[in-house]
């Protein structure tokens, strides 16, 4: 589902080495935590797949396709593979919580009748039901993630990437969260998110694979957050 062989990537404005001969393979329905200190490689590899930036050296494979070769106009192809959830949520100020998610619908061409079917559903999955016709500054944090989950998920990826998603949110919130990301992760969609949650990584028993400068230093089954002592 995600493979990256041997990549390494150097920012070249300032020469800074972000990642060092990564090798790292995930498989279709994994639930994988991307953890390390801060400036480790994690947005440089969430960044590298959503080809927002290309590897220096390497090949990065999402759902059997090389996207280290894809040309970049056919990168919303890619993208469609890939649902993204990001810590500042990232919604439109000026849609409803219903228009945010038709709208990730629409830029990909959806029939309207589609819309209308899926919206409300993902709005369901979400427990936003009550909340379509409110505008983003009229909800709470946890409703915010929530909503941009649903728009992330609405065009049904197999991957979903959380880039630090809950780490706007109180505790409990985060919780709630993590609830509705475990689900998506139980009907089938692949999960990869960077956190600096411990207690959510240390509770949720899941893959770990710890990045620190630049390097895999660690990739277990059921892993911890901290690091070896
Ligand atoms: N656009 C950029 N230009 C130059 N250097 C960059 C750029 N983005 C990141 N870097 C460098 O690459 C390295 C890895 O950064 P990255 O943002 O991937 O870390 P991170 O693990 O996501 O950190 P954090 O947990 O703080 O988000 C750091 O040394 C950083 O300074």
């Amino acid at each position: 589902m995600i493979k990256f062989i041997n990549v390494t990537k150097v920012y070249e404005d300032n020469g800074a080495k972000a990642l060092s001969n990564i090798n790292m393979f995930i498989e279709k329905g994994e639930f994988v935590f991307l953890v390390g200190p801060s400036g480790a490689g994690k947005s440089t590899i969430i960044k590298l797949l959503l080809k927002e930036i290309d590897p220096t050296s390497g090949t990065i494979i999402l759902n059997d396709m090389d996207i280290t070769k894809v040309k970049n106009r056919k990168v919303p192809y890619i993208r469609r593979n890939i649902g993204v959830v990001f810590q500042d949520f990232r919604l439109l100020p000026n849609k409803t919580v219903y228009e945010n998610i038709a709208f990730a619908m629409e830029i990909i061409g959806s029939h309207p009748k589609e819309i209308r079917r899926r919206v409300p559903m993902v709005l369901s999955m979400v427990d936003l039901s009550g909340k379509a016709y409110c505008y983003p500054d009229q909800l709470s944090g946890g409703e915010h993630q929530r909503v941009a989950i649903a728009r992330a998920i609405v065009n049904n990826p197999p991957v979903l990437i959380a880039d630090e998603p809950t780490g706007n949110l109180d505790p409990d919130t985060a919780w709630e969260i993590m609830k509705i990301i475990k689900d998506i992760n139980r009907r089938g969609t692949t999960v990869l998110m960077a956190t600096h949650a411990k207690d959510i990584v240390n509770s949720m028993k899941r893959r770990v694979i710890a990045i620190e400068g630049g390097r895999v230093v660690r990739d277990e089954e059921k892993g911890v957050y901290e690091y070896e002592v």
